[in-house]
């Protein structure tokens, strides 16, 4: 049993190392809400709802997940065990529809928390335990100039951080997109994976000759062409163009997920925690992804350290995982929040071994960061 303690919500944000152009926004900054639970006991679990460019990607703000978990998720938390997080997460869900992202923040402080006195990393308590210690790294070349994106690209494969390249398209016309990506394509020939995401920014016509033309450029992954609700659109794409496709927005859960498999829209899944409403609502996707033949990708909001190590501790338990994953979210950041960063070499990312997420904050940083500014005066910083 684990008594309810105390709970704690915050805006962070930190600003990105260099714009990052998306169809749908540019970001200059990232917002995390950061979650601290404390239960009775003192047992703390930290968790983080974050998404992209305010309200312009999907149907939370981070003003929102703070909003629905202070005024509507906290009261529910007083009357359950918290050691019991599945109860705990149906307890909430009969109360509280939608709002994944506060959802996915709660459950993910609450199996920190469950892991921290279990005395085992959250990857043992979801999705059948851990079968691998570390991850493929994608990143995304997004700075809005092609020569820029290449050299960022040539400095990646230097380091030995990434060899796989997402760009993001869909902003511009289909031509000017396509000549962009094939300049990429051909500066990284054999020794780079180069993907695009067109976050929805096709019509179903743009798309048949956007893909097409991709594929011919060399791309190996087209994420989410078309609008999150086309999936007749995703079906004929999928049954007739040659490059795959990677549904992203379409997957809010494991319902979506269900009906993309049936429909056959997708031929990659971009298992995402907080779009699908938590970890285990995640593995749920997963596991109907590869019941049905759909190769598995471990997809980000471009969360923080919190949310980054979450996911990992998820994709940690894919027993195939096809198309690697993007999680470099505290890459594009200035700031790492995390007393210790999370660690990428030779191309991957180490998942965290320790009990609970295996991190711990930089309470400095947080409280330098934090909107409100309100933090104890001993996290301040001069
Ligand atoms: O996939 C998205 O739509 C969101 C995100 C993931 C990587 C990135 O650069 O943006
Ligand atoms: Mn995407």
């Amino acid at each position: 049993m684990a008594a309810f303690g105390t709970i704690e919500t915050f805006i962070v944000d930190v600003p990105t190392i260099r714009p990052h152009v998306l169809a749908m926004a540019t970001m200059h900054a990232q917002s995390m809400v950061i979650v601290r639970i404390i239960d009775a006991d003192g047992v703390e679990g930290i968790g983080e709802g974050t998404t992209i460019g305010g309200l312009s990607y999907g149907e939370e703000s981070p003003e929102s997940i703070k909003s629905a978990i202070d005024t509507y998720i906290e009261p529910l938390l007083s009357v359950c065990d918290l050691s019991r997080v599945r109860e705990t997460m149906a307890r909430i869900s009969r109360s509280v529809r939608g709002n994944h992202f506060a959802k996915c923040a709660i459950e993910t402080a609450l199996l920190d928390m469950a892991g921290k006195r279990l005395g085992l990393p959250v990857s043992e308590l979801i999705g059948g335990g851990r079968v691998r210690s570390s991850l493929p790294v994608a990143w995304t070349l997004a700075s809005g100039d092609t020569l820029t994106d290449i050299e960022e690209g040539e400095a990646m494969l230097d380091q030995r951080r990434h060899r796989i390249f997402k760009l993001k398209i869909g902003k511009r016309d289909v031509a000017a997109d396509v000549a962009h990506v094939a300049a990429i394509c051909k500066a990284f020939a054999g020794r780079a994976s180069i993907r695009v995401d067109v976050n929805q920014n096709w019509t179903e016509a743009q798309a048949v000759r956007g893909m097409a033309m991709l594929h011919d450029a060399g791309v190996d992954l087209v994420e989410q062409p078309v609008a999150r609700d086309s999936l007749d659109a995703m079906a004929r794409l999928s049954q007739h163009q040659t490059v795959p496709l990677m549904a992203d927005e379409a997957l809010n859960g494991p319902r979506s997920a269900f009906r993309i498999a049936a429909a056959a829209g997708a031929g990659v899944f971009a298992v995402k925690i907080a779009q699908s409403g938590g970890l285990h609502a995640a593995s749920e996707v997963a596991a109907i992804a590869v019941s049905a033949g759909i190769c598995l990708y471990g997809g980000t909001m471009l969360e923080g350290g919190v949310g980054t190590a979450a996911s990992a501790q998820l994709f940690a338990t894919f027993p195939e995982l096809e198309w690697g994953t993007e999680l470099f979210g505290p890459l594009l950041l200035t700031e790492e929040i995390l007393a210790t960063p999370l660690v990428y070499s030779d191309f991957e990312l180490a998942v965290p071994e320790g009990p609970g997420l295996g991190i711990v904050l930089d309470e400095d940083k947080v409280a330098r960061f934090r909107r409100d500014a309100t933090a104890p005066a001993i996290y301040a910083v001069a």
